[in-house]
């Protein structure tokens, strides 16, 4: 049987096409984005000639599984969901970008198999319920069990940057100007309000010394008295430094997010922080309340949530349905995260609106979303579709129509990758550390904790 109704869900041909993004100059603490960023987009098409689209990462390392991926899905059914996964695990890893690697310069841990796998197969489980959705003309939302809201709200995403990538380097110009210390964060936490209408901030940190973030978070506290506040330094910091900065922004922070790297570190920020607001010694002497520690990068796995739930390290969970595998797995993940009374949110990595408007799709099914998503949308001036995705009052519509509700605009499409193809090699893997060190020849990733 090849039919749903009287349509014919037959995947007859699978289309990936590697693109090159701009990317203005973003700092973070492993570097600064590069001005281009590679991404892919993944296109299903059905016998009947539905198409559906999905978007993830374009490293060579995606594309490496993508490809055999892609090849395995011909024949099969787009509404074949689970099956996804037992194709991928059909789709061999190659050892050397397992063994000894660590993901996204060890911002997710130890590289592993199931962590490529996962990460390419998002991209086509959003193309198959693109197609599967436009094929039956239901709404994504629909086919995930209805939005259970009509609107999904997201957070302005605060970064320190340049105001230029360094001189010589072809990049896209953007206008927003510099932001390197606490005026410059609130002038562009203001220009996220008045272009997108966002209330939520989220300041990406482990930049500069914890005492300039935290005189930023000030800032924007005083800028926008009352509105929730985050701050993100990828587990720069140690145990100590994540306490101190949780007790100079305890009044202020909504959650503090991945001040220490692992679940360990985390779990100890935790127990001390929940002992300090008990009263019980702290061991620093000081009293803090018990700020909440949300994560993109302890808990990115099904198999790590058990060590960070049982050990109470995060108490919210920020999913990205690109390397947890994909939509339902971001479901899966929000009902566990229900069971134990932790918070689930949405991380975002640079993306396009392909990407935005899965999150959009998904979160809309989420019950209890307590904090505004992230999204890096926003900063990207490119996007391959015919008309970009609209933030309203900081919120982006749930789309009814069949479908993501997106449509892909081949021009731009090919404008983009012909940029991919013109590349020698260099922009295919995001690698913030060498672009960094084009600025700063002696850069090198930051030892952690670097604070
Ligand atoms: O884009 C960046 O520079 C971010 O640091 C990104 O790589 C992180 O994955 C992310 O945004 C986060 O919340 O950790
Ligand atoms: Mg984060």
């Amino acid at each position: 049987m090849t039919a749903a109704g009287t349509r014919d869900l037959t995947i007859t041909e699978v289309r990936l096409t590697p693109i090159l993004v701009a990317d203005p100059p973003l700092l973070n603490t492993q570097g600064v984005h590069q001005p281009y960023t590679p991404r892919l987009i993944v296109e299903v098409v059905l016998a009947d000639g539905t198409t559906g689209v999905g978007e993830t990462y374009g490293d060579t390392k995606y594309l490496e599984l993508a490809r055999p991926f892609a090849e395995l899905l011909v024949g099969r059914q787009a509404h074949d969901l689970n099956g996804l996964f037992t194709v991928a695990d059909e789709v061999a890893v190659d050892r050397s970008r397992v063994v000894d690697q660590v993901d996204v310069g060890g911002l997710r841990g130890v590289q592993t198999a199931d962590k490529l796998r996962l990460s390419v197969v998002s991209g086509f489980e959003v193309a198959c319920l693109d197609a599967y959705g436009k094929a039956l003309g239901l709404p994504v939302h629909a086919l995930l069990g209805g939005k259970v809201r009509d609107a999904v709200e997201y957070s302005a995403y605060l970064f320190y940057k340049w105001a230029d990538h360094p001189e010589g380097v072809k990049s896209e110009k953007d206008d927003w100007g510099a932001a390197v210390d606490p005026a410059g964060v609130v002038e562009q936490a203001r220009r996220f309000t008045e272009r997108y209408g966002f209330t939520s901030f989220k300041l990406k940190g482990g930049v500069f010394p914890p005492e300039e973030e935290i005189a930023a978070v000030r800032a924007l506290a005083e800028a926008f008295p009352g509105h929730p506040l985050r701050l993100d330094p990828n587990g720069a910091w140690s145990v100590e430094t994540s306490l101190k900065v949780a007790d100079a922004l305890a009044d202020v922070l909504e959650y503090l997010e991945d001040p220490a790297l692992g679940t360990a570190a985390m779990a100890e920020v935790a127990a001390r922080l929940k002992g300090a607001a008990r009263g019980v010694s702290d061991g620093g002497g000081g009293r803090r309340a018990g700020v909440p520690l949300a994560t993109n990068m302890c808990v990115t796995t099904f198999a790590e949530i058990k060590e960070a739930f049982t050990k109470d390290a995060v108490q919210v969970v920020l999913c990205d349905h690109h390397y947890w595998g994909g939509l339902r797995n971001t479901r899966e993940l929000a009902a566990i995260c229900r069971a134990f009374g932790v918070d689930v949110s949405m991380h975002s990595n640079t993306h396009l609106g392909i990407s935005l408007a899965a999150m959009t799709h998904v979160a809309s099914t989420v019950p209890g979303l307590h904090h505004a998503c992230d999204s890096h949308y926003p900063w990207q001036s490119e996007d391959v579709l015919t008309e970009r995705i609209a933030f309203e009052g900081g919120r982006v519509r749930v789309s009814d129509a069949p479908g993501l509700g997106v449509e892909l605009d081949r021009d731009k499409l090919a404008l983009l990758h012909r940029r991919w193809l013109d590349d020698d090699g260099t922009l295919r893997e995001r690698d913030d550390a060498a672009a960094m060190r084009v600025a700063d020849p002696d850069w090198v990733t930051p030892a952690v904790p670097r604070w």
